[in-house]
């Protein structure tokens, strides 16, 4: 068991950060700011500005350039993190030929969690019906709910959500609205929406430069 006294605090340290697909085109440049949990932050940013780019540095697929990005004190890079760090991209990623009830499956096997805890979040966005169905059959916003699920599987202390709200009917926004809301007493919640549903609670709003050169983030409010 994790010793909770010990633990460094859920955050996301950006200094002096530059990150981009190719080093000589920057989409981020020289970024720094911090953001601290447990709280829901949101990051509001024009369309083209970076955020998701932001989240692959988060998710420790795309490497700075410079600076450094930092999840709970470790590097966003370090395998290390995969337990404590949820990313849940806007465009669901599923196997084809795999069921949803597979894709639930793999999820708890790979957050170390007992499947029923996302079959049974998956029956509360009323997947149920689904959960034979390979997953090229099943229609966009019922895709995208089973990879908001998925993606944020078993316990974490940080979790970055891009666009969960895109795509999905009411009753299942209203879910996700419940679950960010208890999340962030206990987790870092950064989250990428354009419109915000009624009832969520959020803690702070950051925004990014719209063009690179600028070394912090600018205010979003
Ligand atoms: N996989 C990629 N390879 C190369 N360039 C990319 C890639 N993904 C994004 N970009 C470029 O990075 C820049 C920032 O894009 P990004 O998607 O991060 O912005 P965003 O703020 O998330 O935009 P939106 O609100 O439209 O989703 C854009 O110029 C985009 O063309």
């Amino acid at each position: 068991m994790v010793d909770q006294t010990t633990r460094p605090r859920p955050a996301i340290e950006a200094i002096g950060l530059t990150l981009g697909y190719s080093p000589d085109r920057p989409v981020v440049q020289d970024l720094s700011f911090r953001l601290d949990g447990p709280a829901t932050a949101r990051l509001d940013a024009p369309n083209g500005a970076g955020k998701s780019t932001l989240i692959e540095g988060i998710s420790g697929y795309l490497r700075p350039t410079h600076g450094d990005l930092l999840v709970c004190g470790t590097k966003a890079s370090d395998p290390a993190l995969r337990t404590r760090r949820r990313v849940c991209r806007a465009k669901p990623s599923l196997h084809p030929n795999l069921s949803m009830v597979d894709h639930l499956t793999l999820a708890a096997r790979l957050a170390g969690c007992d499947r029923e805890e996302p079959i049974s979040r998956a029956k509360e966005f009323g997947l149920d019906e689904w959960f034979d169905y390979r997953t090229s059959t099943l229609s966009t916003g019922t895709a995208k709910r089973l990879w908001y699920v998925m993606c944020t599987t078993g316990e974490f202390d940080v979790v970055v959500l891009d666009e969960p709200f895109n795509g999905v009917d009411e009753e299942s926004s209203r879910v996700i609205v419940s679950e960010i809301n208890a999340w962030r007493h206990n987790s870092l919640v950064l989250l990428v929406a354009h419109a915000l549903p009624d009832g969520l609670r959020v803690d702070e709003t950051m925004g990014l430069p719209r063009t690179t050169g600028t070394s912090h983030p600018t205010s979003a409010s």
